[in-house]
């Protein structure tokens, strides 16, 4: 935590929707006049593409079927810990990209499946914008999940995971349908021990259900529609939250427990600007006194 230099994460599973929510914050930012330094997850993979490969493949032929981009040797937790840290002493930091497609990696003249070069965080930001698989990973050795803060889960159900996965893969980066399947089978212990439970730590996590049959989601062709789907929004600590308000500004949405409210998939976009637009000014104005601005 830290006033001067406040950190947002939104941390997820691969294909939950996390660069999705990204777009939404930009706009937030953009709007009242906010710097961020955008970080993506990414790029704390311990390995480029090839490297990886070859370590699954290593690690397979010893008899481990699940070395996966979800675990902590895949990753460099402690990097990721680091920069936390320091971004909240001093408002700086390194950061990099991993490049997933052709598109991606095209203006840095790099590979896909390559890292570019670290470097420096632009100067004078006003907060660290974290999006990715780890933002509140807790281990015994290290602890992400204590520096942000504003933790954000996004959670869709499995199923709806996994079509979004499928069809963002296929479609985007160029992977088949077994290939997708693979990664998602190799990756389910570290899903259940290291991307699940930071779901425990977040204070907002916004889970996308859909209303239609997803029973299936390895045939399904399309991913569920705003129409086809709602967003259950649950606060770990509501109190302060003004659910009035929110209940009064999204048409169709509703209560379902004490601390969560519902509203239509249409209105993820909306809930996220009129919860999150406040909380931005608020963190604006310490950040300021903190500094000795207002
Ligand atoms: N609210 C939503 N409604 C409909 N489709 C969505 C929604 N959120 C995400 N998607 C779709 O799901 C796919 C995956 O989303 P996105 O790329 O944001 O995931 P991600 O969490 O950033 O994944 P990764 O970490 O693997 O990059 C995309 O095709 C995106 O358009
Ligand atoms: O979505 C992911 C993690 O969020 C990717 O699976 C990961 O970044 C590795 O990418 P690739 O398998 O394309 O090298």
């Amino acid at each position: 935590m830290s006033e001067r230099h406040p950190i947002i994460a939104i941390t997820g599973s691969s294909g939950a929707g996390t660069s999705t929510v990204t777009r939404t914050f930009q706009n937030i930012f953009r709007r009242e006049g906010v710097k961020a330094a955008v970080i993506e997850g990414d790029s704390f993979h311990r390995f480029e593409r090839k490297a990886m490969k070859q370590r699954m493949a290593e690690e397979e032929a010893g008899g481990n079927r699940h070395f996966s981009h979800f675990g902590a040797e895949g990753n460099m937790f402690e990097q990721l810990e680091a920069l936390f840290r320091d971004y909240a002493a001093s408002g700086q930091g390194k950061s990099r990209l991993y490049l997933h497609n052709e598109l991606e990696a095209a203006p840095y003249g790099l590979e896909p499946g390559t890292f570019t070069p670290w470097t420096d965080l632009p100067a004078g930001t006003d907060l660290l914008f974290y999006e990715g698989l780890h933002g509140a990973v807790k281990t015994e050795t290290v602890d992400v999940a204590r520096y942000p803060d504003l933790l954000i889960g996004v959670v869709p159900t499995i199923n709806l995971e996994w079509i979004q996965k499928l069809i963002r893969d296929k479609t985007q980066r160029g992977y088949s349908q077994e290939a997708v399947v693979d990664t998602i089978l190799r990756r389910m212990p570290d899903y259940v021990n290291y991307i699940v439970p930071q779901f425990g730590l977040t204070h907002v996590n916004f889970q996308r259900v859909p209303v239609v049959d997803t029973s299936n989601p390895f045939i399904t062709r399309d991913i569920p529609t705003a129409d086809e789907s709602v967003c259950v929004v649950r606060f770990a600590q509501p109190k302060g939250i003004d659910f009035q308000y929110l209940l009064s500004m999204i048409n169709g949405s509703w209560m379902s427990r004490a601390n969560t409210i519902v509203v239509p998939g249409g209105k993820m976009e909306l809930t996220m600007q009129l919860i999150f637009t406040p909380f931005i000014w608020r963190m604006m104005e310490r950040k300021k006194r903190a500094l000795g601005l207002a």
